[in-house]
């Protein structure tokens, strides 16, 4: 249930799809072995016919077997220390560690220092813009961060990643202020949301499992405000994997709903929130040979974690001064950590960011712990927010979260729904088209610079987690002005006008008084 109590409002209008223009492409190839690659628009570089880009990539790996690095990583439990003795291999399906905390993936950190920051810098950057399997991703251009061990044969990948980091040039200069302010578009991707970055990793490793160590696994599974539901179940359908989704009735989005019905997955709406389908699903996977693909399996958070990679690279290995997340469930925040201290342990860069989380006011845990000094946490029950996806009580995530946020400098802020729906609407006039989610982290940034926290030439960047599209609900009912006890000030509805010149010249000359 959404906080207003419209119809659908007739604002807007389909229209009809007119066909498609295909246009003639030149192949690009791109050696993808340890060292970094020169590219070639030459067509002599093309495989055989008959060989897929699969193929190629798995004969030119058996030619070097060794993959240039001897790198690895297991699962830790999170916080341990480098010689706790607790840990598990990425084969082994587990979620929690021995005392029921969180797991971490953790990396051979030597045998990655064996090379210097700048190999890295360079390996990386040579992979981008290209389509040499799997590198061709966002994700899998960073492999060796990411899962080091997986064979190339055994990854499911949609080509995610290499999302659009633009200069919000007018809403910073309009509305902040502000000259060095970015927006990381995660959310236009694959399936319209930052989760395709974690979900690549996570059924890739599924796959491997499934097929190549034959493990009796019947499907993977997810609790989800909607997003995360889309990932899987497009990820799984691509592997042909059967996707189970457990979803809040009527607490999501209809693009969102419909998305995992279109992929061909299980789809049961049950009738409670989100932390009661993730009650469930815990449940569930602990009885049944269903794998858990929420944020809870840490190994979602390593392709998360690529977002934070891409934007110190599309900096030119610059660091940004901000980067601000909206947080529900909370993995995303300590991803963008984890990549940012990544790329500082390993030289890449010499300081991480200061991260800032920000929650909406109806469903605000992590908020409300940081203003109480970090002492005595407790989960809620969040109410209705048109931010639906971070519409979370109790969030599995909350120590990562705290950890990421204390380690950063960071900051935990807040917005309403008005503030929320207003800084959407205004980022939309500024030429976006941000879903609520984004809108709370711009109503975050608005008051840390109203507060004078962030300054005027401060780099900041903020992360719009999902594609407005899937949440036009929202914004009809705010330019319908139909929200119970909301201004909704930037609303921007259609004018009637009755079909004729004199009317429309009339509405026209009223409407642009002034302008000329
Ligand atoms: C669109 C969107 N934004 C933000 C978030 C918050 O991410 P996290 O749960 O990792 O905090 C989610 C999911 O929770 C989401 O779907
Ligand atoms: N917004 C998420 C909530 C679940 O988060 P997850 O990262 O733990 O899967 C969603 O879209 O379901």
């Amino acid at each position: 249930m959404y906080p207003s109590s419209s119809p659908t409002p007739r604002l807007f209008k389909a229209n009809p799809i007119r066909g498609s223009s295909r246009k003639p492409f030149t192949r690009i190839s791109c050696s993808s072995d340890s060292s970094p690659a020169k590219a070639t628009t030459s067509s002599k570089n093309r495989r055989p016919a008959e060989e897929n880009i699969r193929e190629e990539a798995a004969r030119r790996d058996h030619a070097n077997p060794s993959n240039g690095h001897g790198l690895s990583a297991w699962y830790v439990p999170f916080g341990a220390q480098e010689d706790g003795e607790e840990r598990y291999s990425l084969d082994e399906i587990v979620y929690r560690s021995q005392s029921g905390g969180l797991l971490d993936v953790r990396h051979d950190l030597s045998a990655l220092k064996k090379f210097p920051g700048s190999y890295w810098r360079s390996l990386f950057d040579s992979r981008v813009g290209h389509t040499t399997w799997p590198y061709g991703s966002g994700v899998w251009s960073k492999k060796e961060w990411v899962l080091p061990e997986i064979d190339g044969e055994d990854i499911v990948s949609l080509f995610e990643g290499n999302s659009n980091l633009f200069w919000a040039e007018r809403f910073g200069k309009d509305y902040l202020g502000m000259n060095d302010l970015w927006v990381k578009h995660c959310g236009i991707s694959h399936t319209g949301s930052f989760k395709d970055l974690g979900m690549t990793v996570l059924v890739s490793q599924v796959n491997r499992l499934r097929r190549r160590l034959k493990r009796p696994i019947v499907g993977v599974g997810c609790a989800s405000t909607g997003d995360t539901s889309a990932a899987l179940s497009a990820y799984c359908a691509a592997a042909r994997i059967p996707a189970i989704v457990f979803l809040p009735a009527d607490r999501i989005s209809v693009a969102q709903l419909v998305q995992p019905i279109a992929n061909g997955a299980t789809v049961l709406s049950l009738d409670t929130d989100f932390d009661g389908c993730m009650r469930l699903i815990r449940e569930v996977t602990a009885e049944f040979p269903i794998y858990l693909a929420n944020s809870l399996n840490s190994l979602r958070l390593e392709g998360q974690k690529t977002a934070a990679i891409e934007i110190l690279q599309q900096f030119d290995w610059e660091v940004p001064d901000w980067v601000v997340v909206p947080g529900g469930n909370l993995g995303n925040i300590y991803a963008f950590y984890k990549g940012f201290e990544m790329c500082r342990d390993l030289g890449l860069v010499d300081r991480v960011p200061r991260l800032v989380c920000a929650q909406a006011a109806n469903a605000n845990p992590l908020y409300l712990y940081y203003k109480a000094g970090w002492t005595g946490f407790q989960p809620i029950t969040a109410s209705p927010t048109f931010a639906s996806a971070i519409q979370i009580g109790d969030p599995v995530s909350i120590d990562r979260a705290v950890f990421a946020i204390r380690s950063t400098d960071g900051i935990v802020e807040e917005a309403t729904e008005e503030e929320l729906m207003d800084a959407m609407a205004q980022a939309d006039r500024t030429g976006m088209f941000a879903c609520p989610h984004t809108g709370v982290a711009l109503a975050a940034l608005i008051k840390l610079r109203d507060s004078g926290v962030i300054g005027p030439h401060d780099r900041t960047v903020v992360v719009s987690t999902a594609h407005g599209l899937k949440f036009t609900q929202a914004k009809v009912d705010y330019h319908s002005k139909e929200i119970v006890d909301m201004t909704c000030r930037y609303a921007n509805p259609p004018v009637n006008v009755k079909a004729d010149f004199g009317s429309v010249m009339d509405t026209l000359k009223k409407k642009l008084a002034g302008m000329l």
